[in-house]
């Protein structure tokens, strides 16, 4: 169904993503978009501004112009961002996956404020992690007086979801203008729905979003961080310059080789349109248009390596059907090496390394999250040893 005039959509997190894909997408569909942050100046400037044009680069590049929205800054005024959540039609986050537990309290009072006649809230995370709005979810019941039996919750429609478009960290003074690329995919689960998704052009409903979100997260993101991460130890800047490296490239091949061979496997994919995928993915790295940097890309190195993110998930899998995944494990290996002072995770990592009451095991089953007997762990306690020394 197409938005009535004045459906409004209510987005957290007008940053890169927010404003440069999901605030577009939105917008584009028909909704006017309320913006909510906690960052004033940005809030601030969104508010004085009746647009901003989001800047495509690369092969078929076209500029695309965003208007009728307004923001809301969550911290100086949570009640407007409780009552734009109680009258919305669909709401959206993009704020990280570490984020999710503190927005999720104005979800669930909006919920409780809604009314219940009107059609159901559609709520979609747009965060790199597996089932994300399965997690925002859970923190809104934990938020809510009657937990998982509470009224509110039959007010909404909480649907997972996979969104991709590489948008770098933007060059300071262009203001609220957003560089994308022009690829994207934003993949929704349509079952919770039963027939009434909203109509948002653009984007591809799937039945189930796990093969979805899997090839996506262990492809782009697990790429896009084996670049980062070998590019930042080669002292590239640019991620075009460091997949422009033969030995950089040679290892992100080599992590997409396996984590291609685990996602064939699993999703019963077709040999020949993963390869496809995985070429147009290097390509997109290459963009020499897309000021990305490895800095951003390899940004919060922990959340990277814990558990059910781009490397350990699909390298745990496979060391568990017994081969080891030497170049994700070398990969992540390289990610031991980030350190860059500007990224609180990176110094926390680099204290981990250093603390000399820790054996190699204790840290490595510390930053993964698995137990020390499984098969990965060994393994990565050997690169871990190996960036202490
Ligand atoms: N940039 C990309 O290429 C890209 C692509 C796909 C998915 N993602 C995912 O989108 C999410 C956001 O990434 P990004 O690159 O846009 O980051 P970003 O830092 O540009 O934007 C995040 C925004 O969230 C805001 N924020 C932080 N705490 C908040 C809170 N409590 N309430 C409301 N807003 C809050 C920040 O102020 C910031 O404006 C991440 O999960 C990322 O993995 C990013
Ligand atoms: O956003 P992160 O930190 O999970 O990962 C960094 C990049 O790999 C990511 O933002 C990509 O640009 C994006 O996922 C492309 O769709």
């Amino acid at each position: 169904m197409s938005p009535a005039p004045g459906s409004t959509a209510v987005h957290f997190g007008a940053g890169n993503i927010g404003r440069g894909f999901v605030g577009l997408l939105l917008h584009e569909a028909g909704y006017d978009v309320v913006f909510s942050d906690v960052n004033a100046e940005l809030i601030d400037s969104l508010a004085a501004a009746d647009s901003y044009t989001v800047h495509e680069v690369g092969q078929g590049a076209q500029d695309h112009e965003v208007t009728r929205f307004t923001a809301l800054n969550s911290s100086a005024d949570p009640a407007a961002v409780v009552a734009a959540v109680a009258t919305a039609s669909i709401v959206t986050c993009a704020v990280g996956p570490n984020v999710l537990r503190f927005i999720a309290p104005a979800i669930a009072e909006g919920l409780e404020a809604r009314d219940a006649s009107l059609p159901k809230v559609a709520v979609l995370a747009c965060e790199n992690a597996i089932n994300a709005t399965d997690r925002l979810e859970e923190f809104i019941v934990a938020a809510l007086p009657g937990g998982d039996s509470d009224p509110a919750l039959a007010k909404a429609v909480f649907a997972n979801t996979a969104v991709d478009r590489i948008v770098p960290a933007q060059e300071p003074g262009q203001g609220l203008d957003v560089t994308v690329e022009t690829y994207f995919e934003w993949a929704i689960d349509r079952t919770p729905f039963e027939g009434s998704e909203p109509e948002i052009p653009g984007v591809h409903w799937v039945d189930g979003l796990e093969a979805s979100i899997e090839r996506k997260l262990f492809t782009v993101n697990t790429g896009h961080a084996t670049t980062a991460y070998h590019g930042f130890l080669a002292g590239a800047e640019k991620i075009s310059d460091a997949i422009a490296l033969p030995a950089v490239r040679e290892q992100v091949e080599a992590v997409l080789g396996e984590t291609s061979a685990f996602l064939i496997a699993k999703h019963e994919l077709d040999a020949n349109d993963h390869a496809a995928y995985v070429s147009a993915i290097i390509a997109r790295f290459e963009n020499p248009h897309l000021p990305d940097t490895v800095t951003r890309v390899g940004r919060q190195p922990l959340r990277k390596l814990s558990r059910d993110e781009r490397f350990v998930s699909p390298g745990a899998a496979i060391a568990e059907q017994g081969t080891t995944p030497e170049a994700i494990l070398d990969a992540m290996g390289a990610a031991l090496r980030f350190d860059f002072p500007e990224d609180d995770q990176s110094v926390e990592l680099q204290a981990l390394l250093g603390d000399e009451s820790l054996t190699d095991v204790d840290v490595a089953t510390r930053i993964t999250g698995l137990e020390a007997e499984h098969p990965l762990v060994a393994p990565f306690a050997e690169r871990v040893a190996a960036a202490r020394s």
